[in-house]
């Protein structure tokens, strides 16, 4: 065996799995594999099976998600830059799928980065609704950005905090929560052989006290009716199991829904219950002693499916009128209720320049659904009127010229009028999505979609545009073949001979000015012709190499 695992976690398994062990024990030899998954907000993932530059195979739980076969680099195709895949372990598809997520709802990713799910959680919006994505790890908050504007998202908002920070602003607000928890990652040990080597017999009692405190939160944070899903990719009971039955102990109002899912395995219900295994130091594990074993988990092995270890579990949370008392926690069914809701309506507004920074709240708007659930609550907050932006700190003139130039820029160069309200940070401009929430004194890393920066008095188009962008949405494009060597080098920052009959136009606009570059017809970025020449406005972080 190449990888070389810690002896404390072959004990471990070897105790909880007896006879399969074995099979599990010898999948670390196997070859590990490989999948991308296909960003619907660009491309129908049948419509990619097309023009796919290598070969696919379906991943059984996830309808975008497709194995590939070692040695390929997607990572180095053209279509990579342009959006139109995630590459992402097949595994790891898991999660989103099991969150159902339906048009319009609001949803957050609480530890997002690098942002894998994130993206497949705004794909299943399609621009509707909206995504929050957090993690508490600055670093790791960069790429997460880069991420969400890869795959042209519109609806975002990317939070750099602590959970508990966010729960006054956010209780009782999101329809769906994703837990992807920070774990142990035993279940990544052949994909990532360093993680064995950090791997210590402590880690996992670290892990499930954050894993708890998480819960927590999020479960203030989702509103009745809502969904969370918690998954993992470690093996160890403590972090999932035996994290579910404490959940659920602890909440009454929540229940788990059984999952069954293509080619996944039930989660080991006899290790929730007062199971016990023996640990690295002799002493008996245990998972949390409670009610009877657990069914309805999921989880993947390494030895029975093509992928890493996970775990998921989802949770559904009462409404008010059917919430269960701690007493009558046996009777969970929950049916759809009447209930009446009141939230926070919230204003973002102009900031002191130069620093992302959200200044105000609105106030409070008692919000009734006296319909079917929370599609009531959303209509009705449909016919909400539109706010003032201009908010304290920045002179409304200096509001006024960003619109201004803004608008200026989207009648020259756009064919349609993007949705959302335009908010202005320093010399930055974003659209936020639907109904934002108020965000003032969080750590906000992307409050919307970041359309812009202004710079002269003029507006200068963000990359994060051009990736959330249409190619019949800009007005002036040029189209490059994914197979040409005009593609590589434009991705790799150079300037491009382009005649100007190769300028695709809406309308009767000149051929000179900003210009979507599109590879097979997938937006990829700008660029800025004149005179046969197509300067390149390609971010330098982004480049091909
Ligand atoms: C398993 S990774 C998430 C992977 C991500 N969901 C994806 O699909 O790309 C767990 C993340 O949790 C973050 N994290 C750790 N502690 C956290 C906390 N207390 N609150 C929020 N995020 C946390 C880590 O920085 C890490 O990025």
């Amino acid at each position: 065996m190449t990888i070389e695992l810690p002896e404390a976690f072959i004990r471990k398994m070897k105790s909880l799995l007896k006879d399969e062990f074995q099979d599990f024990y010898s999948s670390y030899n196997d070859p590990r594999h490989y999948g991308v998954r296909i960003n619907t907000l660009k491309v129908a993932a049948q419509q990619f099976a097309t023009i796919s530059p290598f070969a696919l195979e379906r991943v059984p739980w996830c309808p975008t998600g497709f194995y590939y076969p070692e040695g390929e680099r997607p990572g180095k195709h053209p279509y990579y830059h342009a959006g139109l895949y995630y590459i992402q372990e097949p595994s790891a598809m898991l999660p989103v799928e099991l969150l159902e997520i339906r048009p319009g709802d609001r949803v957050l990713d609480l530890c997002a980065a690098p942002g894998g799910k994130t993206t497949q959680i705004a794909a299943k919006l399609q621009g509707t609704g909206l995504v929050v994505a957090n993690d508490n790890q600055a670093e790791r908050v960069k790429a997460l950005v880069k991420n969400v504007e890869m795959a042209g998202i519109r609806n975002a908002i990317v939070l750099n905090e602590l959970p508990e920070k966010m729960i006054t602003h956010f209780a009782d607000y999101f329809d769906k929560i994703l837990i992807d928890a920070p774990c142990s990652g035993e279940g990544m040990f052949r994909k990532e052989p360093e993680m064995a080597a950090q791997w210590e017999k402590h880690s996992v009692e670290r892990c499930s006290a954050l894993q708890k405190d998480i819960l927590e939160s999020a479960a203030m944070m989702l509103t009745e009716g809502g969904r969370i899903v918690y998954s993992t990719c470690t093996f160890s009971p403590e972090e999932n199991e035996a994290m579910i039955v404490s959940f659920l102990k602890r909440h009454p109002e929540f229940r788990l829904v059984p999952v069954q899912a293509e080619g996944c395995s039930a989660g080991r219900a006899d290790w929730s219950g007062p199971t016990s295994w023996k640990n690295d130091d002799g002493r008996e594990g245990s998972g949390i002693p409670g009610p009877a074993p657990l069914p309805g988990t999921v989880r993947l092995w390494p030895h029975l499916v093509r992928g890493e270890g996970h775990f998921a579990a989802v949770l559904e949370k009462a409404h008010a009128a059917h919430a269960a008392s701690a007493d009558e926690a046996e009777e969970r069914d929950v049916q759809a209720s009447v209930y009446i809701r009141s939230a926070d309506e919230h204003t973002l507004s102009v900031s002191h320049a130069g620093q992302i920074k959200v200044n105000a709240a609105a106030g409070r708007l008692a919000r009734k659904a006296a319909g079917p659930g929370k599609r009531g609550h959303k209509e009705a907050e449909a016919g909400r009127s539109r706010r003032d932006k201009n908010g304290k700190g920045k002179p409304k003139e200096t509001f006024m010229a960003a619109t201004a130039a803004w608008e200026a820029f989207i009648k020259e160069h756009l064919t349609v009028h993007p949705p959302g309200e335009l908010v202005v940070y320093g010399d930055r401009l974003y659209l936020t999505p639907a109904y934002p929430p108020a965000l003032d004194g969080l750590k906000v890393s992307r409050p919307g979609w970041y359309v812009g920066t202004i710079r002269h008095n003029r507006f200068i188009p963000s990359h994060a545009l051009a990736m959330g962008l249409k190619a019949e949405e800009a007005v002036r494009r040029v189209n490059l073949s994914s197979q040409s060597m005009e593609a590589v080098n434009y991705l790799r920052g150079d300037t491009l001979p382009v005649a100007e009959v190769d300028i695709l136009r809406a309308g009767q606009c000149p051929a000179k000015g900003w210009c979507l570059v599109c590879i097979d017809g997938y937006a990829a970025g700008w660029g800025k012709w004149q005179d046969g020449i197509l300067k390149n406005e390609y971010p330098p972080g982004w480049r091909m190499t």
